[in-house]
């Protein structure tokens, strides 16, 4: 069967390097053995994937040509391809209990994907795969960065975060502009933030909006009243300076003057 021709606005960008396809796929951690597979192309990651017995794998593919491309390699997977769009996805209606994400992820859609990601925590333990290299730094980089944004605060309040290699653009037919990263998230024990969940996104999005202002100039529309030292200390840092429990603290004493 030909090679499906790669689509843009699909984000196709097809993996030639078997040793970096095998080096993503070992770094899935397991358990839990549901896997889901977002993206599979012509199945550079499933060739890896479906060696690995203890594995359960689905694959979720938008492109038919893919789907095509796959049922015909992969029949005995035939069904447990997903013809369908991940970000549409009724993840509980497919997955009971939890599973694992892996994916080379279009890029055009990737930041989409963590938040999808973010509102299905209790069923996604683990994500592992790739995105561009800039995406990558953003979603794994700590505060005193400048990467380090919103998707970076909410992504690490719930899972431990990894930056493990860089890729370069030659390895993918046709090559993107830039480099790629793989990472890997893994989710921590916190069930609880210790704040308001709801608080806790405005919050963290009002700051990073602004992300010049300091916490007092950025929050002030919701009349912060507590001025004890502590607090003072916290509203003259910038967003960026931050980590997750500062934002928890700075949640709960929002939420306390409202
Ligand atoms: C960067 S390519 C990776 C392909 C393959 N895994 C590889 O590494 O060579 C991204 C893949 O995601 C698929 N894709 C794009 N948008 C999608 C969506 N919303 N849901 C599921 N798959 C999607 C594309 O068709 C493409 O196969």
């Amino acid at each position: 069967m030909k090679r499906v021709k790669a689509k843009k606005y699909l984000g196709q960008h097809f993996l030639n390097d078997q040793h970096i396809a095998m080096q993503i796929v070992e770094a899935l951690p397991i358990p839990p053995y549901k896997v889901l597979e977002i993206g599979p192309g012509m199945g550079v990651l499933t060739e890896h994937l479906s060696q690995k017995n203890e594995i359960d794998l689905s694959l979720v593919e938008l492109d038919a040509e893919s789907v095509a491309y796959l049922t015909t390699h992969y029949p005995q997977l035939s069904d447990k391809i997903i013809a369908a769009d991940f970000l549409k996805m009724d993840l509980s209606l497919f997955f009971e209990g939890e599973f694992s994400i892996i994916g080379n992820f279009p890029y055009n859609i990737s930041s989409q994907i963590f938040f999808k990601v973010l509102e299905h925590r209790d069923q996604v333990k683990s994500v592992t795969g790739m995105v561009q290299r800039e995406v990558g730094r953003r979603l794994t980089s700590g505060p005193g960065n400048k990467e380090y944004g919103i998707l970076s605060v909410f992504m690490q309040a719930w899972y431990n975060a990894e930056y493990l290699f860089t890729v370069d653009e030659h390895v993918f037919s046709p090559p993107p502009k830039v480099k790629s990263a793989v990472i890997r998230f893994t989710r921590n024990d916190v069930t609880d933030l210790g704040c308001d969940p709801g608080l806790f996104h405005k919050v963290v999005k009002t700051a990073f909006n602004q992300r010049r202002k300091t916490m007092r100039n950025s929050l002030k529309t919701f009349g912060i009243s507590d001025d004890s030292e502590d607090v003072k200390a916290l509203l003259q840092k910038r967003p960026e300076q931050l980590g997750v429990e500062e934002f928890v603290k700075l949640t709960n004493i929002v939420g306390a003057s409202m």
